[in-house]
């Protein structure tokens, strides 16, 4: 087959590229520049100028022909753009979701299809057929597994996705980019959010929107117990940063984006078991209300069990068996049965 391997410069992407051009499938690399980084600190993330230069040696390498599609607009308009919104309003994003189904899944699919190619990239994650219809299922490696990230996906985008790592260890994925002596066999991991390299994602919020409003800290009787620099500074769940002195350990219970309040209280006051999923999505169908399903409601989430309702309406909400602690807003809550994704939404 024609394939066109999302290549970010990282290992794992590379060694896809090796592993399908190994199995004598026609590949082509393609890197997307999402993000300019001029005057922008070297950072090794995702599509610094020194990634490019590791793509393209890696394609070098493999002998494998080799571009660079420029995908800034739509990143800042799909994904940027949304990420600052989202921490305006008192959420907490999850930018990769939307980079994936509107960035890699969309973007770069298409432009894969206009080639006559299939897309692979270096996701932990595994596509199988089953009776004519496609399954998503969880990365082999639990530590790496990236599903999460990746329930927006359907039947439509599945018939033309591969993700060869998949059913690999990182250690047997480095192994593959050793044995094809890659340049990015020994690069180390890409941890944070690409666009916010440093991980001060406040600094970041304010580079783009300004200054934000402060506001007062109260518990949930609407006792004022101090102050904040903007709300975007919090997330659900929260205990540091806080600054209340001394006394009782509390945590942030929500965030009201109308006047600028953060609420705390204690743990188990931010515990739900409850809660609406927006924009949700299923890979195939949602799963009866009667199947039992776990749901991750952040990446590093083990899972909670539970259940999915959909009201006559059309609304589907979470119900779990027990409170999870700090259900975070504008974070996703994917649902599982066992390795396989079902699909999710956006907790609200
Ligand atoms: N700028 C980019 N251009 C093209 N593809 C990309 C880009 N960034 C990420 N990808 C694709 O998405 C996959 C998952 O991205 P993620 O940022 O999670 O990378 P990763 O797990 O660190 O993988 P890698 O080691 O390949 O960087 C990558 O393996 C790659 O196929």
């Amino acid at each position: 087959m024609r394939v066109v391997v999302a290549m970010s410069g990282g290992v794992d992407s590379s060694a896809a590229a090796a592993l399908l051009k190994e199995q004598g499938h026609e590949v082509i690399g393609i890197t997307l520049r999402v993000w300019s980084y001029e005057g922008k600190a070297k950072c090794g993330s995702c599509c610094s100028p020194d990634d490019i230069d590791d793509a393209r040696a890696v394609a070098q390498a493999l002998g494998i022909p080799y571009y660079v599609a420029n995908a800034e607009e739509i990143f800042q308009d799909r994904v940027v753009n949304p990420f600052v919104q989202s921490y305006l309003g008192g959420k907490t994003p999850i930018p990769c979701v939307a980079c994936n189904r509107d960035v890699k899944f969309n973007f770069l699919l298409k432009r894969a299809r206009a080639l006559g190619a299939q897309l692979a990239t270096g996701h932990y994650a595994r596509v199988e057929q089953t009776d004519g219809r496609y399954v998503l299922r969880r990365g082999v490696d639990a530590a790496k597994d990236q599903s999460y990230f990746l329930f927006t996906l359907g039947q439509d985008e599945l018939r033309d996705i591969h993700f060869p790592v998949g059913h690999m260890t990182k250690a047997e994925v480095r192994a593959v980019a050793e044995r094809h002596n890659l340049p990015t066999s020994h690069k180390p991991e890409s941890m944070e959010i690409c666009f916010v390299p440093d991980g001060d994602y406040a600094g970041f919020v304010e580079k783009v929107a300004g200054p934000q409003p402060s506001g007062e800290i109260v518990d949930s009787d609407g006792q004022v117990l101090g102050v904040h620099q903007g709300i975007h500074r919090y997330t659900v769940g929260q205990r540091k940063g806080l600054n209340l002195g001394g006394g009782q350990v509390r945590y942030v219970q929500r965030l009201e984006p109308e006047t600028h309040r953060v609420v705390v209280g204690s743990a188990e006051d931010t515990g739900r078991d409850r809660f609406g999923l927006l924009q949700p999505h299923w890979v195939d169908s949602p799963p009866s209300p009667e199947t039992p399903v776990e749901v991750r409601i952040r990446h590093r989430h083990a899972g909670a069990s539970g259940r999915v309702e959909i009201s006559p309406h059309g609304l589907v909400s979470v119900k779990l068996d027990a409170p999870a602690r700090a259900v975070t807003p504008g974070q996703a809550a994917v649902v599982y049965a066992q390795d396989r994704v079902l699909g999710g939404g956006w907790i609200v």
